[in-house]
């Protein structure tokens, strides 16, 4: 069956689509066996971006990006605004599918898989509560892993009609969400309609889903955007205690003094494309990256 056959059995939660262009799969191509192993990643680098693009109509918003993530890195991804850094994201996570390029997570080429198929296989991203979500409780917020997360899957798996061991994987669920909010400080919240969070317990909720599931990459979007400074301390010493246990974190984040300070590597985007990919220290004296920032509007 093809990846993109039964995604209609699930009930979407999350508008995290991109449109029709998700119904398919990108073509198998022509290259060599050999072209397509050095496109794998190499051990030690769960995830492999060449020469990524993605044009819209007329548009290219990624114009060839490559880059790999280390194990158990908090790499940040930067860029002016409008420098291709969301799409960048979308097409990493199945929201888009990329007009060029491939993406790898670890040894599988996932590059035009839909978002919930790239969860399952262990990349997830942190997603906004959207409006239905803010009428359900934390707990439930949790328990209704979103689409694009491998707990749909697991949530499926406790569905009737599942074999065996059905109640006690539905513990399990519930036994880790919540651990996950505990961990999280957000346990105290779990019958609280997320709607009445405030900014920044929603930003500890979406970090506490896309958690959930115990993927090996996680993609942060903004993810201390509204975040008063007591959360944010609390939300970044999380990120640093889960990449010492291995997890491996790509963050997009406007706080350049956040990126600067916490971030072993940065990745520079500008006009679609990598301008910089360096510690830093090494990209905040680059010149190339000073033009693009003092010559946007950022
Ligand atoms: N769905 C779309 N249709 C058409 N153009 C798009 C679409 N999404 C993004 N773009 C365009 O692609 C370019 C890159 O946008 P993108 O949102 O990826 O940049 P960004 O670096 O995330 O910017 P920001 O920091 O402002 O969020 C922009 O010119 C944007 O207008």
């Amino acid at each position: 069956m093809s990846e993109t056959g039964d995604a209609d059995q699930t009930n979407v939660i999350e508008g995290t689509e991109g449109g029709p262009e998700n119904l398919s799969e990108i073509d198998p191509d022509t290259e060599s066996d050999v072209e397509r192993a050095a496109r794998r990643t190499p051990p030690g680098k769960p995830l492999r971006v060449r020469d990524l693009r993605k044009e819209f109509g007329g548009l290219t918003a990624v114009d060839g990006v490559s880059f790999d993530i280390e194990e158990g890195s908090l790499t940040g991804l930067i860029g002016p605004n409008g420098a291709g850094k969301s799409t960048t994201f979308d097409c990493i996570t199945g929201v888009h599918r990329p007009t060029g390029g491939s993406v790898h997570l670890r040894d599988e080429e996932i590059t035009g898989l839909r978002p919930h198929r790239i969860a399952n296989r262990g990349l997830v991203r942190t997603f906004q509560i959207t409006r239905e979500l803010t009428e359900m409780t934390v707990l439930e917020n949790m328990l209704l892993a979103p689409r694009g997360q491998r707990g749909e899957s697991l949530w499926r798996s406790v569905l009737p009609g599942a074999r065996g061991g059905v109640r006690t994987q539905e513990r399990e669920l519930r036994d880790r969400a919540w651990e996950t909010l505990e961990r999280f400080e957000i346990d105290h919240l779990a019958e609280e309609y997320a709607g009445n969070l405030s900014g920044g317990q929603r930003k500890l909720l979406e970090m506490a889903r896309a958690l959930l599931t115990d993927p090996d990459v996680v993609l942060l979007d903004e993810p201390l955007a509204g975040v008063n400074p007591t959360l944010e301390r609390k939300l970044l010493a999380q990120v640093h205690e889960l990449r010492e246990e291995g997890y491996t974190f790509l963050l997009v984040e406007h706080d350049m003094d956040v990126i600067m300070e916490h971030c072993e590597r940065v990745i520079v985007m500008h006009q679609g494309r990598v301008l910089a990919d360096d510690d830093p220290e090494t990209v905040r004296a680059d010149e190339r990256v000073i033009d693009a920032y003092l010559g946007a509007n950022v």
